[in-house]
């Protein structure tokens, strides 16, 4: 992925379970597979499996979550899942996880995102700007500007904010204490909440009051939306306007119609549409469309680790599937900027990055 190495990028919709990676995940099932908590060769064969339909997605999210549980992991995991992406020059990260509940070892919600935060400050290969500027008002920033130089050398930094995500299978309390953590956590990073999990499960209504409650209270949202067909829970989410929406797939015409009267952002995760089958081909996706009638869009990874993907394997299958240019798929990027969960100085400096590699582009 050379060709995309120098550009500046930006994730909007990856979870961090999704996000890990194979070795990690290999290395932590193998040790609970030597003290018998797992049986190893089972949970190989369904990791290294290519092709996945949803349901089965959701079956290795489970297995997933049995390994990574824990507060050490899931610092560990995070502070990966941040190198990996700073590595290809990723400088604007939401990163959205579950917050969990976990009786027998002590976890709770706040101590799941307690473990969170350890992981993003202990990344060591580039700086990262996680707190928002006027949580620290009268203390120096929580880190330089991008490309600060010191000592005569550049430091990369990349930052990166926070969305809880509440499961599809979690009660409104459930759903409600998500987001009051999240209120509670806002200094440290987090910005908003995701509505993710298995689709097929659960009822819009059931998060509505948590979701209502998030966004008086100024939280961004974003909802996976249209997953599957269910064109009465796509109305409300539209209807609900939230700031982005995940995947846009099985919309119909009058889906459609409202989506783009609306202008809602769509986060785009091709390969992970393609593997899970909710979209047959790439030639039949959606992007294209939305892409012609000027909708704004984003190129995302969603699981970059179970789908064994990047954000610079996703901007190819875009130039190679729609027939964009290197241009081009930066404007889209750039043009992602607008609708970053962040406030308006981290979107002025980030603009400031894309006009500085914009004049490198064509060289
Ligand atoms: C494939 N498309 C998808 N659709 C819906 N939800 C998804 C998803 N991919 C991931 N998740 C959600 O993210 C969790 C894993 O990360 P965290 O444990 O939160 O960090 C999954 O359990 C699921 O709830
Ligand atoms: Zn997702």
């Amino acid at each position: 992925m050379e060709k995309w190495g120098s550009m500046p990028k930006v994730e909007l919709h990856a979870h961090l379970n999704g996000s890990i990676r194979d070795s990690t995940l290999l290395e932590l099932a193998r040790g609970l597979g030597e003290k018998g908590v797992i049986v190893f060769s089972d949970f190989e064969h369904v990791i290294l499996k290519d092709d996945r339909s949803l349901t089965e997605v959701f079956r290795l999210f489970d297995l997933i979550h049995i390994v990574t549980t824990d507060h050490k992991i899931i610092t560990r995991i995070t502070k990966e899942v941040i190198e990996d992406f700073a590595s290809e020059n990723v400088v604007y990260l939401e990163l959205r996880t579950t917050p969990k509940k976990n009786n027998s070892i002590g976890m709770n919600k706040r101590s799941y995102l307690e473990a969170v935060l350890e992981g993003i400050q202990a990344v060591s290969t580039v700086d990262v700007d996680f707190r928002p500027h006027n949580a620290d008002v009268g203390s120096p920033r929580n880190s330089p500007p991008i490309n600060d130089t010191c000592n005569g050398s550049t430091r990369k930094k990349i930052y990166v904010r926070l969305l809880l995500s509440i499961d599809r299978r979690e009660t409104t309390a459930a759903a409600m204490e998500t987001v009051n953590l999240a209120l509670e956590m806002r200094d440290f990073g987090v910005v908003g909440i995701d509505l993710s999990g298995n689709p097929i499960v659960g009822e819009w209504t059931t998060y509505l009051p948590a979701l209502k409650f998030a966004r008086e209270q100024g939280l961004y949202i974003t909802l996976h939306c249209g997953e599957v067909p269910n064109p009465k829970e796509i109305h409300s989410m539209l209807d609900f306007l939230p700031q982005r929406i995940g995947h846009a797939c099985c919309f119909e015409e009058a889906e459609w119609e409202k989506l783009k009267s609306s202008n809602i952002p769509v986060e785009i995760c091709l390969t992970s549409n393609i593997r899970t089958n909710t979209i047959p081909s790439l030639d039949v996706h959606h992007f294209a469309d939305l892409y012609n009638a000027k909708h704004p869009l984003v190129l995302c990874t969603d699981d970059s680790g179970v789908f064994s993907t990047s954000v610079s394997n996703e901007y190819n299958l875009a130039a190679s599937a729609f027939g964009l240019g290197r241009r081009q798929i930066f404007e889209l990027t750039t043009n992602a900027v607008e609708f970053i969960f962040a406030d308006d100085g981290v979107k002025r400096e980030l603009k400031e990055i894309f006009s500085s590699a914009e004049q490198k582009l064509d060289k």
